[in-house]
């Protein structure tokens, strides 16, 4: 009887193998054992992937101009530089607008407080001076950027008028904070897809080059427009810094600062999924939810708030001598302290708590409690207080504490933790940062910080951990 076979591997080579014969098998076992080991380390590294979560969800809130929008670039730009850049020239139209909006914003300034040089039925005033010669003839050769606004508009938004305010308002100095265009979800796709289509491409294309030219043409003159001690008085009168609005700077910055500073006011719930871009990230995108953050549009957050791994408030320090774009009766650093106890004391982020808390890890890593606060718009608070603007004459409990950037940033800290100690049901961490969200290298540092956190947040929320 024939003794049972036994598999070997490799098997052992015939009796008869010449050299060269030994030489190809060999060779042949180690190419074998070469794919084996790859094999086995793509399955482990399989493995290891399954283990972390393939999504990290973020959810950003906070009242309209908190900078919402622009942290979500600033996150676009840290992990998907290539699609950042791929997106950057559908911003160019906006771009364009907020920076007409602004030049006519400040046209429609010098009419208001020159009637008489616009109208010639009224008489001048002690309070209305003709305007000076220069300035007449500035407002004059830039008096086509009206148009150019209007057809921008309508390029971008379609038919429909970007905002459902009268032109009066429009240019009225009360509504500067209101420099923005509405835009429904979704709209760099919109303006993406429009591009695909050739005659609007065609037309497109042409509009812009018009748009360029006469950008290009005004350039000068929208400079000198804005260095006139008139102009900056004006600003100054109503307590607006020129920094504070998206076009209202000095014009022809880089592409990088001119999108991070364009502002489309955002409409509803919009979901952008971040792909990372680098292998060596532990999540592999992150979806971050941009809402809507007027009044009339806060109704919407709360369907996201179980669902979220974490939660971004954005508090624009910045504005605490403004009042909201859509009730000048309301304090916007008033609104948004409420807000922030809103958020800190909601029943439905309890229930989220409840059900994540379940991780077994005592760093209980909830959606709520990984509330993450960014005090933002430093810069403006900064240059406010140093023209001289006393925080205590907005908020009088800061009584006679001195009037600087360091103090009052420090009050309003303490202000916002106050109410996450006070209002929250149960005892939760609240991670603040001071930041300016156009300054991409300072808040690169802040997304690095808590990169880790959203992590730790999705791979509990996961029960990984
Ligand atoms: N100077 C300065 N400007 C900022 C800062 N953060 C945001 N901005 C600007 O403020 C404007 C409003 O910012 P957005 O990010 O659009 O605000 P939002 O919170 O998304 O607003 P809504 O979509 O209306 O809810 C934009 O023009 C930004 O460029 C900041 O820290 N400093
Ligand atoms: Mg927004």
């Amino acid at each position: 009887m024939l003794p049972p076979r036994r598999n070997v591997w490799p098997p052992p080579p015939p009796a008869s193998e010449s050299d060269a014969e030994r030489a190809d098998r060999i060779e042949a076992e180690r190419e074998a054992k070469r794919v084996s080991n790859a094999i086995d380390e793509s399955l482990a590294l399989e493995r290891e992937q399954r283990k972390r979560p393939s999504n990290a969800k973020i959810l950003l809130l906070g009242q309209a101009e908190s900078g919402k929008s622009t942290i979500l670039k600033n996150f676009q730009l840290h992990f998907a530089p290539k699609a950042f850049q791929a997106e950057a020239e559908a911003w160019r139209p906006v771009i364009h607008l907020n920076l007409v909006r602004s030049v006519n914003f400040v046209l429609g300034l010098l009419e208001i407080r020159h009637p008489s040089t616009y109208s010639h039925d009224q008489q001048p005033t002690s309070s209305d001076s003709p305007l000076s010669g220069h300035l007449r003839r500035l407002s004059l050769s830039l008096a086509p950027l009206r148009q150019v606004e209007e057809s921008l508009s309508n390029r971008i938004a379609g038919s429909r008028p970007p905002e459902d305010i009268s032109e009066a308002d429009r240019y009225n100095p009360a509504k500067a904070s209101e420099i923005s265009l509405r835009s429904g979800s979704g709209w760099t796709a919109f303006l993406r897809f429009r591009r695909g289509s050739t005659s609007t491409d065609r037309n497109d294309k042409a509009e812009e080059t018009q748009t360029r030219r006469i950008l290009s043409a005004c350039a000068a003159d929208i400079m000198t427009l804005w260095a006139a001690p008139e102009v900056q008085q004006g600003l100054r009168d109503r307590e607006i810094t020129l920094q504070e609005q998206s076009g209202l700077r000095v014009p022809f910055l880089s592409p990088l600062d001119d999108i991070l500073r364009a502002r489309v006011h955002t409409i509803g719930p919009e979901e952008h999924v971040i792909n990372m871009e680098s292998t060596t990230e532990n999540v592999r995108s992150w979806t971050v939810y941009d809402m809507g953050g007027s009044t009339s549009q806060r109704l919407a957050w709360a369907q996201f708030f179980d669902s979220v791994h974490v939660i971004i408030f954005l508090a624009p320090i910045s504005a605490f001598n403004e009042t909201l774009a859509e009730n000048h009766s309301v304090n916007r650093l008033a609104d948004s302290l409420k807000l922030w106890r809103t958020i800190c004391s909601n029943k439905l982020l309890i229930s989220v708590e409840f059900i994540l808390v379940r991780a077994p890890v005592c760093l209980s890593a909830s959606a709520a409690s990984s509330n993450r606060q960014f005090l933002n718009k430093v810069d403006i608070l900064t240059r406010k207080i140093q023209s001289g603007i006393r925080f205590a004459e907005h908020v009088t409990s800061f009584r006679n504490k001195p009037n600087e950037p360091k103090e009052v940033i420090k009050y309003l800290s303490d202000a916002f933790a106050t109410i996450n100690q006070t209002y929250s049901p149960r005892k939760r961490k609240m991670h603040r940062h001071v930041t300016c969200a156009i300054d991409t290298k300072a808040t690169s540092v802040v997304i690095n910080d808590i990169r880790e956190v959203i992590l730790l947040n999705a791979l509990t929320a996961t029960n990984i951990l």
